[in-house]
């Protein structure tokens, strides 16, 4: 099962901010790629998400490569593709995106779709830990799948509702 680790989002409304993009895609797909992500929990949830253009947001979302100013360097192509932070004041919630890998709004197998991996680490952003299931969002291990109607495995309804519900 998903597991649902504590702390939790005290409050419905969440907001989100891009902060940068990465020049493996063009910004509106980066864009609909998040949003789609964050879809994927609202629609089982009575989370909401607004996305913010300045200042400070609860989850804040970044393309960087190597050291980046926390304490978990990303490590050049493969690897750590990702990772993001338990909900929480200041870096809590947010989602890092190792830039050396090759994103792609397709399920291809020379690169990531960055819709599923959003969506897994924004699971993490939400204070989901990961799943024993096979096949759920929120299993360790990245597999490449069609996601033009990518629905939330049961397992997954079922960690996102007993954090939020
Ligand atoms: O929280 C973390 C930190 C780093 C991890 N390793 S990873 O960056 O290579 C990674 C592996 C699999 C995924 C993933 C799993 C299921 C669906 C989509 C992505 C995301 C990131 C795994 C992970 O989830
Ligand atoms: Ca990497
Ligand atoms: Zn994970």
């Amino acid at each position: 099962s998903t597991f649902p680790q504590s702390p939790r989002w005290k409050k419905e409304d969440v907001t989100y901010r891009i902060l940068n993009y990465t020049p493996d895609m063009l910004q509106a797909d980066v864009e609909e790629a998040i949003a789609k992500a964050f879809q994927l929990w609202s629609s089982v949830t009575p989370l909401r998400f607004t996305r913010l253009y300045s200042g400070q947001a609860d989850i804040m979302i970044s393309f960087a490569a190597g050291f980046h100013g926390d304490f978990y360097s990303f490590d050049g192509p493969g690897g750590t593709l990702a990772h993001a932070y338990p909900p929480s004041t200041g870096i809590g919630g947010d989602a890092h995106f190792d830039e050396d890998e090759n994103w792609t709004k397709f399920a291809t197998y020379n690169g990531y779709n960055l819709f599923l991996v959003a969506a897994h680490e924004l699971g993490h952003s939400l204070g989901l830990g990961h799943s024993n299931v096979f096949g759920a969002l929120m299993y360790p291990i990245y597999m490449a799948r069609d996601t033009r109607d990518y629905r939330l495995p049961q397992d997954d309804i079922d960690g996102i509702q007993a954090l939020y519900e």
